[in-house]
């Protein structure tokens, strides 16, 4: 299984995982433990996605992200029963498709990512987006509630939930989103809404944390990458470490994949974090999930 230190404050995890050197784990709410260091796949192609699905987890990722929507959990499935390593060992996310809300649909599609995966139930999965003007996502999280239940899910949260649609889910529903993937990096800090996450145990899960390369050129974190002798990507994914969030950068280079996963054996200070948190630009890169309401076919 993996290492990990229970629930714990940032600064208690980096001494802990300081001292072992081993990725961490944060507790979910229902117990499971998810690596905080994990591997990204969107936009790797399918042909691609079963050699770099391996080349991380022998770089020492425990942790994959898909989704339906990428197109890849077949080949992500292929790599983790043809890496060795113990189905135990590995965790993997993926997400309901924004096609499959529906709740009948939603259990159907369940189905197809477990058998897309081929690894038994899946450690964590979303709604992925909450398309509100689509139809109602409190009966898409019932029917993942029902599949958690059933042994299905061993984990359901969601993504791209601003609070009113949390607010929204936690007064109509019974079981509490494990957590809340959304888009953040040192230009969306998106404070308030991982201070909600925190309030009520819902884990922030951090997508695009480099901004999908836009943070790579910034000045400020090119001093501290400079202080650090590390390159701008760790500093920010450091950041995100010692925040507490749970990261998943994405590489298709098997170089830059290793880069994105040596975080464990150096820390920001409190001024370089303050600086780099001073970066902050309300600059949204993806979508905005309140208006965000795309099907595909
Ligand atoms: N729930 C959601 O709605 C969303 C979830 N996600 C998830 O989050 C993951 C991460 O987000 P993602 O959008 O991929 O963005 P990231 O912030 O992880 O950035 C990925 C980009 O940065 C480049 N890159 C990665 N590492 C380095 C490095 N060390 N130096 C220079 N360039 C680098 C990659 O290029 P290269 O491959 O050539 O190295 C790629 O272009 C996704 O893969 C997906 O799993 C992402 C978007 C939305
Ligand atoms: O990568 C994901 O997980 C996404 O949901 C995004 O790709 C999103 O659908 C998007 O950026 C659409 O333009």
């Amino acid at each position: 299984m993996f290492t990990h230190p229970g629930i714990l404050g940032p600064r208690d995890r980096i001494e802990h995982v300081m001292a072992d050197n081993t990725i961490p784990s944060i507790t979910l709410n229902n117990g499971v433990d998810i690596p905080q260091l994990g591997f990204g796949t969107y936009q790797i192609p399918p042909r691609e996605t079963k050699g770099a699905v391996l080349t991380a987890l022998e770089a020492g990722y425990r942790h994959i992200d898909t989704a339906q929507m990428y197109g890849n959990e077949r080949e992500v499935g292929e790599a983790v029963r043809e890496s060795g390593l113990s189905r135990s060992d590995v965790f993997v996310t993926s997400k309901l498709n924004n096609n499959a809300h529906d709740p009948a649909v939603a259990v159907d599609a369940v189905a197809r990512s477990t058998d897309e995966l081929g690894l038994g139930p899946i450690d964590l999965y979303l709604v992925h987006w909450p398309l509100p003007e689509v139809g109602d996502f409190v009966d898409t999280w019932r029917a993942l509630e029902g599949q958690y239940r059933s042994g299905a899910l061993r984990t359901i949260g969601v993504s791209n939930f601003q609070q009113g649609h949390l607010e929204r889910l936690l007064a109509n529903t019974e079981v509490v989103p494990a957590v809340n993937q959304i888009e953040v990096h040192p230009y969306f800090q998106q404070a308030p809404l991982r201070a909600f996450n925190r309030d009520h145990g819902i884990v922030t899960e951090a997508w695009a944390p480099i901004g999908q390369g836009a943070v790579l050129d910034d000045p400020v974190l090119a001093e501290i990458a400079g202080q650090v002798a590390r390159t701008v990507a760790q500093v920010t994914l450091r950041w995100h470490i010692q925040r507490g969030d749970v990261i998943f950068p994405k590489s298709s280079s098997p170089a830059r994949a290793a880069e994105n996963s040596a975080l464990f054996d150096f820390e920001l200070s409190d001024e370089q974090v303050a600086r780099i948190d001073a970066l902050d630009a309300d600059r949204r890169l993806g979508p905005d999930p309140d208006t965000f309401n795309w099907v595909p076919a």
